[in-house]
């Protein structure tokens, strides 16, 4: 398996659980670490692989859809669209929000997944089922 990364992705997102929240979205920064077939690379095709654009694009349309109350929430919806919807076989989503006080700069969440328990052991790494 090789691994895809976004680095510092911003969004505006509806995100939080104060009236305030509710009423504007704000800017998420998202990092995003997911497997795509090692087949990709050989083949040289992009039908092989996850298009990482297509990736940023889907992540802004539906973060711009939707209100969530938790950052926790958010972050499980973006792992099950990378999970499911693109068939990444492992992800990892880190996800903050920025200055939402005095004295912090982020605050987040991240979140590590794989699709069966193969993909999720080792952080993806392909092994053994059993060793002699
Ligand atoms: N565990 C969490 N705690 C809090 C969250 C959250 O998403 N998860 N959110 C808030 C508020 O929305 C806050 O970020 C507003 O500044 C507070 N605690």
């Amino acid at each position: 398996m090789d691994f895809i990364f976004i680095e510092e992705l911003r969004v505006q997102a509806w995100i939080g659980i104060y009236a305030r929240e509710k009423a504007a979205p704000q800017t998420v920064e998202l990092n995003l670490t997911f497997g795509v077939p090692d087949a990709a690379a050989i083949r040289d095709d992009i039908a092989d692989t996850i298009d990482y654009a297509e990736v940023i694009d889907r992540i802004r349309l539906e973060l711009a859809q939707r209100h969530f109350n938790l950052i926790e929430t958010l972050g499980e919806f973006v792992v099950d669209l990378l999970l499911n919807d693109f068939r990444a076989p492992w992800v990892k989503v880190r996800l903050a929000k920025i200055g939402v006080t005095k004295g912090v700069r982020r605050v987040g969440v991240f979140i590590e997944r794989g699709r069966d328990a193969d993909s999720a052991a080792a952080g993806g790494a392909q092994v053994p089922r059993s060793c002699p």
